[in-house]
């Protein structure tokens, strides 16, 4: 009997270790293989890009969200308008989109499809119906039953419910004022910005910026047990706990939803008369739903004769998993989008004082009545372009989500300067928009200044095409922008001319990578304003689920007691 006969199981486990390296070195000599002539900086033969991405890392100060990697090895290379990142086998292999052309042709001509990554993270948020990431038909019923109530009609009706809560986001300011503490700007931002979410899709009032809320809790502790989307830590998902408490804040969230869902169909169904009433985005869906002929019917009211008593199961699991969702998208990347614009205010006075006396010519100087002229007029936010245009720059300057898409086999992006072409298949196809964003070849020379300016109506020749994508473009395109565009510019109108808010990042002594010099790897380019100097500024952004604030943004708020009569509401 030889020893392989004497020691069956042991010969068994080597000859399965054998055939898994065997397995990994031929998948390492074909991966290395495909990234022989495409463009991409030094390949490691066993790292791949890994050391390269470490570098940059460690370049960036704690936290840093990935998009940063992106911007400094484009310069770092002389990389082109696109170009090919390999994180094997930690990661997917990534395509990144430097140019707006090629993000055309990703989003808007070939549509390519979503990629799996984001199925990891979006699934465990809410579902895996999630509109986010449902493809073709599929995709294209539930959003066209979703798109009535976020349009920008629709929303303009639902303006008192997001001045009620911003009016309690100022009082949340307020109170900090009166105490002088330092607080996280980004947790308030984003609880109003989740009570929003409540009112404009269910009437429903989350209340959480007065009191803790079940459902924003279980929320947010699913955020944190969500294992982040791009390769920052490998580990993330291997915690033992995160499918245990995953499983627990679903059922809690699906729990409190139902109850929503119930006593808004409920409501529906009992509404006795045909007056008119506000459209929520759940009613406008179900009624899209129920009768898909009139979808865009805004007047009619009431059920009709055939109202039925029970919501139909299907439509309650994909409204369900559609709720969670926009609880995610909207409270995330529009809290972001407050905390940076009221931060990039603060530090750029003049634009301050711009905003400012649009706020007063448009509402008067008068601040206890702006709640009410808001609510009475809601057409009002619309003559406010100066505000619309501070915060399309923060937007442009600190996008917080970008896109995601899965490449094809035979399917190829080529420039049309140069005849280039990108193969995508077996890629992570990401469009990079801060990379676009950033960039002084799309932007001019002053592309990392906040200039507001830019945006105006009489410099829209020099906004390069299709370059700012904060909400990305084509069919896939975001859902819920008008809204956002909309309640952050409601908060800052209730807010910029009452408080000065201003970063108190030196109150936190203990922040790790104490200095904030702009390490030598950088500075050079940094000088020449090719890239962004994320040291230089101690808001940059974090990677949480999005792209956050560093910190969250510590703040001080102070009352204003000069210029605009003080408001009291
Ligand atoms: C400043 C605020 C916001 C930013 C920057 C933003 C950004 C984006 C981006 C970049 C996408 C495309 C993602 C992809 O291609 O995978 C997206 C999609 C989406 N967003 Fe937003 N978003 C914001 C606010 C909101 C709000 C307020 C809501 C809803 C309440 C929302 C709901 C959605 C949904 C449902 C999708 C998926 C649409 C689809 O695939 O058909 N977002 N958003």
């Amino acid at each position: 009997m030889n020893v392989f006969q004497a020691h069956p199981i042991a010969t068994a486990v080597l000859v399965l270790i054998a055939g898994l390296i065997g397995r990994f070195i031929t998948t390492l000599y074909r991966q290395r293989r495909t990234f022989k002539d495409l463009p991409s900086p030094p390949l490691d033969p066993i790292w791949g890009h890994l050391k390269i991405m470490g570098k940059y890392s460690d370049l960036c100060p704690r936290g840093a969200h990935p998009h940063l990697y992106g911007h400094f090895i484009q310069k770092e290379y002389n990389l082109g308008p696109a170009f090919y990142l390999s994180s094997w086998p930690f990661g997917a292999d990534a395509l990144v989109i430097q140019d707006p052309e090629l993000a055309q042709q990703v989003t808007t001509q070939l549509v390519l499809p979503k990629h799996e990554t984001l199925k990891d993270v979006i699934y465990a948020l809410s579902g895996e119906n999630n509109m986010l990431t449902l493809e073709g038909a599929e995709w294209k019923r539930w959003r066209s039953i979703f798109n009535p109530g976020f349009s920008a009609a629709n929303l303009m009706t639902l303006v008192p419910g997001i001045v009620d809560s911003a009016a309690v986001f100022a009082d949340v300011l307020d109170r900090h004022a009166q105490k002088g503490d330092v607080f996280p700007l980004e947790e308030a931002a984003t609880k109003v910005t989740v009570d929003i979410i409540g009112k404009v899709v269910l009437d429903h009032s989350f209340n959480s910026q007065e009191s803790k809320n079940e459902l924003v809790e279980a929320f947010l502790s699913q955020v944190r047990w969500t294992p982040s989307l791009l390769p920052a830590n490998p580990l993330d998902p291997l915690n033992p706990m995160r499918p245990f408490m995953q499983r627990y804040n679903k059922w809690r969230m699906d729990r409190y939803l139902n109850r929503l869902l119930d006593e808004r169909f409920a409501s529906r169904a009992g509404a006795q008369s045909r007056k008119p009433r506000k459209k929520t985005v759940i009613d406008l869906a179900l009624q899209s739903y129920l009768d898909p002929s009139e979808a865009d019917e805004r007047t009619r009211e009431g059920p009709s004769e055939e109202t039925p008593q029970h919501m139909d199961p299907t439509f309650r699991s994909y409204a369900l998993d559609q709720l969670k969702l926009f609880v995610f998208a909207g409270h995330d990347t529009t809290s972001s989008t407050i905390c940076y614009a009221l931060h990039l205010l603060s530090t750029h006075p003049a634009c301050l004082a711009a905003i400012r006396a649009e706020h007063d010519s448009v509402f008067g100087p008068d601040l206890s009545q702006t709640a009410a002229l808001i609510k009475s007029s809601p057409h009002l936010l619309n003559a406010l372009p100066y505000t619309l245009a501070v915060i399309r720059e923060v937007l442009r300057l600190y996008p917080p989500a970008s896109s995601v898409r899965r490449g094809l086999p035979g399917v190829y992006l080529q420039d049309p300067k140069t005849g280039e072409k990108y193969p995508t298949d077996g890629f992570l196809v990401w469009v990079h928009a801060l990379g676009m964003h950033r960039s002084p070849d799309l932007w001019g020379p002053d592309a990392q200044a906040f200039k507001p300016e830019r945006f105006l109506l009489e410099n829209a020749a020099s906004v390069p095409k299709d370059a700012w994508r904060p909400f990305e473009k084509g069919p896939r395109n975001c859902i819920g922008q008008e809204l956002a565009l909309l309640e952050a510019r409601v908060i800052l109108v209730m807010t910029v001319r009452r408080f000065d808010v201003r970063a108190a990042y030196e109150s936190l002594g203990g922040r790790k990578e104490g200095k904030r010099e702009t390490p030598e790897g950088l500075k050079k380019w940094v000088e020449e304003g090719l890239v962004y100097d994320v040291w230089a500024d101690e808001a940059y952004q974090q990677l949480r689920a999005t792209a956050k604030p560093a910190e969250g943004m510590p703040v001080r708020v102070v009352r204003r007691t000069h210029g605009s009569k003080e408001q009291r509401t």
